[in-house]
């Protein structure tokens, strides 16, 4: 590293979705955000980039129109920070820190990309196809923008690495499973770490003393249950495919339904992949996968998004309660991502009926529109009940700059 590299103290940040860039440039050094944004609906006529620089004093700008990959998302966010002199080719940046989604059983910790590393993920496409192709996508344009900066891998999956072998492993002939690495993974570590630290902080605690159920509901959503900040269970499994009612996947299924549809509808393994992961879920039941839009079909009186939604918190409450068994001990119950944070009729559903359990939600709590973690249920409740905002952006920066600069992350 030049002595200029070590002395910069910038990292960007791409976390890239399958439909999505999310993006931060953050300066480490003094722990600020000098930039943040988000590029939609990638391979849409309908593709939308809003950047909202934070130093500077130019306002938030907006671009629509077809972004047809993720290459030219990321060129098109380039050419944003650009416009503010934020650009890629400044001497202060540090680092590019990337969200990968699977890290196999390979990657437990950040890791410096090198073109090794970069044939491991590719191998890992079929465990993550709606992810990992997109986060290969952004690493490879960002290595062709700056080819002299570290490129760091930010895995979904390493803070479920400390899964008990119990919880990760499936009751499936075990020389099979060997032979192919098929066991229980888990996505979204990064957003579970990240939350279940913030909310001992919230209770005033360090995270070795409590055990917390970590809800992360957005387009897609896994649970998890940390018992002293370490993963013992979590939803999702040997792709992002498992697990709770998501946006556009169907969540836990009997698995002879696939082998079903093969043999009875005539469908190809193609068509089954396509009908769970991308035709299920809410769009699946109701024909919308975004909570805002079903909320307002209920409250209009229509029946199909109504039951979409009982299904949705009828899975919540059957992991809640799954994991309140697994810690025997609850200290918390928090709600994090876009549905979690912000739908309040979803925090109230899935909690209400388990007061046997200690859980409760204020109304009034509940109603607060908030950016900031906060507690929800009402005051002397036995068990917490949170919303806790997830930054999976700001966790991915701070693992980068610890890796690169070498300094102790906290
Ligand atoms: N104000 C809101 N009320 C209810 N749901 C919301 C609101 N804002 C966002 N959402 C939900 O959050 C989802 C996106 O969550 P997000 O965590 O950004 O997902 P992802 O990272 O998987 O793209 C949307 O599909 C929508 O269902
Ligand atoms: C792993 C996963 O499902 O990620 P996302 O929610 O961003 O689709
Ligand atoms: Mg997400």
């Amino acid at each position: 590293m030049t002595a200029a590299a070590r002395d910069a103290s910038r990292v960007l940040v791409l976390n890239s979705g399958s439909s999505s860039v999310k993006y931060q440039l953050l300066d480490m050094r003094e722990g600020s955000r000098l930039a943040v944004g988000l590029v939609e609906r990638i391979g849409e006529e309908t593709s939308r980039l809003v950047h909202t620089p934070l130093v500077g004093g130019t306002g938030q700008r907006e671009r629509s129109g077809a972004v047809p990959d993720h290459a030219a998302a990321l060129k098109a966010v380039a050419e944003e920070l650009d416009g503010d002199g934020l650009g890629l080719d400044s001497p202060e940046l540090a680092a590019i820190g990337h969200r990968v989604v699977h890290g196999g059983l390979r990657f437990t910790e950040p890791t410096l990309i090198d073109e090794e590393v970069l044939a491991e993920i590719e191998r890992l496409v079929p465990v993550a196809p709606l992810h990992n192709p997109a986060n290969l996508l952004g690493i490879r344009t960002a290595q062709a923008l700056r080819p002299d900066l570290p490129q760091v891998a930010v895995f979904d999956t390493a803070f479920h690495a400390t899964m008990p072998e119990y919880a990760a492993r499936y009751a499936i002939d075990v020389t099979t499973a060997d032979a192919h690495r098929i066991r229980r993974y888990g996505f979204h570590g990064t957003s579970h770490a990240y939350v279940s630290r913030r909310t001992a902080e919230l209770l005033g605690k360090s995270p070795e003393e409590v055990n917390v159920i970590v809800l992360h509901l957005g387009n897609g959503a896994s649970a998890s249950a940390v018992r002293g900040g370490r993963c013992v269970d979590t939803s999702m499994g040997l792709t992002p495919l498992e697990g709770l009612v998501m946006g556009t996947r169907s969540g836990d299924i009997d698995p002879a339904v696939t082998f079903h549809l093969k043999r009875v509808a005539g469908m190809s393994e193609d068509d089954v992949d396509v009908l769970l992961n991308k035709k299920s879920g809410l769009v699946g039941l109701c024909g919308d996968n975004d909570m805002r839009e079903i909320r307002r079909r209920i409250d209009a009186g229509d029946q199909q998004a109504l039951l979409a939604f009982e299904i949705y918190i009828h899975r919540l409450k059957k992991y809640i309660g799954a994991y309140y068994a697994v810690l025997g001990r609850v200290d918390a119950v928090v709600f994090t991502a876009g549905v979690g944070e912000n739908a309040a009729p979803v925090r109230e559903a899935a909690i209400t009926g388990l007061e046997e359990l200690g859980l409760a939600v204020d109304g009034d709590l509940n109603a607060v529109r908030s950016g900031e973690p906060r507690l929800i249920s009402p005051a002397h409740a036995r068990v917490a009940v949170a919303v806790v905002p997830t930054d999976e952006e700001l966790e991915i920066a701070r693992q980068t700059y610890a890796l690169v600069s070498g300094r102790e992350y906290d």
